[in-house]
C-alpha cells in the first residue's frame, strides 16, 4: 500500500448549467456525508465547465465540504488579446486547486500539442495549483502493441526539462481514448500495465522519491462497477470519471471504493 491519497476527479465535460451544477454538488456532499466518507482516504474533486466554476466556489465554501474542483483546460498566457481564454489568475482566484490538461478531446478538436500541453501544466504548477496531465492512446495505437511507448511519449515531450521534484507535484491521467465514454473499459490489468509502466518511467528519469509521490490515475467508462478492481492495482492511485461523475449516487459510491 502506498502512501499516496487515492484521487477521485470528476471531468463534467460540456455538461451541467450553474443550477445543475449546484444541484450535483450538493447532492454530491450529502450522500458522502450520510455514508460517513472520509476525505483523508479519498480526494474527492469536481471538474465543471468554466461557467459552473464560480456556482462551486459558493456551494463548497458556504458549507466548508471537503470538495475540492478545478478546471478543464487554460491558457498559457497570463493576459491580453486572447479571446476565449481563461488564465490561470482567474482560476486561483476562484479557489480552484486542479487543472486538466492535454485531455484527448482537447489534443484532437483543438489540436493541442504536447509540447502545449507541457507549458499549460508548469504554468499550472508555478500558479500554485495542481496540474493533471492526461495521455492515452487511440485504438490503432493499442491494436499495434506499441501503446505504452507511445503513451511514456506523450508525457516525456510533455515534462521535458522538469525538475523531479515539480514532476512529483502533479497528476498523471491515463486515458486510452478507445474506452473513453464508450463503455468499453480497459481491464484493470491493460490499465495496470500501462500506469505501472508510467511509474517506471518516473523512476528511471526522476528517481524513486519523484516514482512514489506522482499519482498516477485511469480515466474510461470507469464506473461503480470496476472502480474497486481499478484501485486494487498497485499504481493507480483513482480515476478521471466522465459519465460516472454526473449523477451524486454513483460518483459518491465511486470515492467510497475503499470502503
Ligand atoms: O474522458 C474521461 C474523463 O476525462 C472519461 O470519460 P468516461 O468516464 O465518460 O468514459
Amino acid at each position: 500500500m502506498s502512501n499516496r491519497t487515492p484521487l477521485m476527479a470528476g471531468n463534467w465535460k460540456m455538461n451541467l448549467d450553474h443550477l445543475e451544477a449546484n444541484h450535483l454538488v450538493q447532492g454530491l456532499a450529502l450522500e458522502l456525508k450520510d455514508h460517513g466518507h472520509d476525505y483523508s482516504k479519498c480526494e474527492v474533486l469536481v471538474i465543471p465547465p468554466f461557467t459552473d466554476i464560480r456556482t462551486v466556489q459558493t456551494i463548497v465554501e458556504a458549507d466548508e465540504l471537503g470538495i475540492k474542483y478545478g478546471a478543464q483546460d487554460v491558457s498559457v498566457h497570463d493576459n491580453g488579446a486572447y479571446t476565449g481564454e481563461v488564465s490561470t489568475a482567474m482560476l486561483t482566484r476562484l479557489g480552484c486547486s486542479y487543472v486538466v490538461m492535454g485531455h484527448s478531446e482537447r489534443r484532437e478538436y483543438h489540436n493541442e500539442s504536447d509540447e502545449l500541453v507541457g507549458a499549460k501544466a508548469r504554468k499550472v504548477l508555478d500558479a500554485g495549483m495542481t496540474p493533471i496531465l492526461c495521455c492515452g492512446e487511440a485504438l490503432e495505437v493499442r491494436k499495434a502493441g506499441t501503446h505504452v511507448d507511445f503513451v511514456l511519449g506523450q508525457i516525456r515531450a510533455a515534462l521535458k526539462g522538469w525538475s523531479a521534484e515539480d514532476v512529483a507535484k502533479i497528476v498523471i491521467a491515463y486515458e486510452p481514448i478507445w474506452a473513453i465514454g464508450t463503455g468499453e473499459t480497459a481491464t484493470a490489468d491493460d490499465a495496470q500495465e500501462v500506469c505501472g509502466a508510467i511509474r517506471a518511467a518516473l523512476l528511471e528519469d526522476y528517481g524513486q522519491a519523484t516514482a512514489e509521490a506522482t499519482r498516477v490515475l485511469y480515466g474510461g467508462s470507469a464506473k461503480p462497477g470496476n472502480i474497486k478492481e481499478l484501485m486494487a492495482q498497485a499504481d493507480i492511485d483513482g480515476a478521471l470519471i466522465g459519465g460516472a461523475s454526473l449523477k451524486a449516487d454513483s460518483f459518491a459510491e465511486m470515492c467510497r471504493f475503499y470502503a
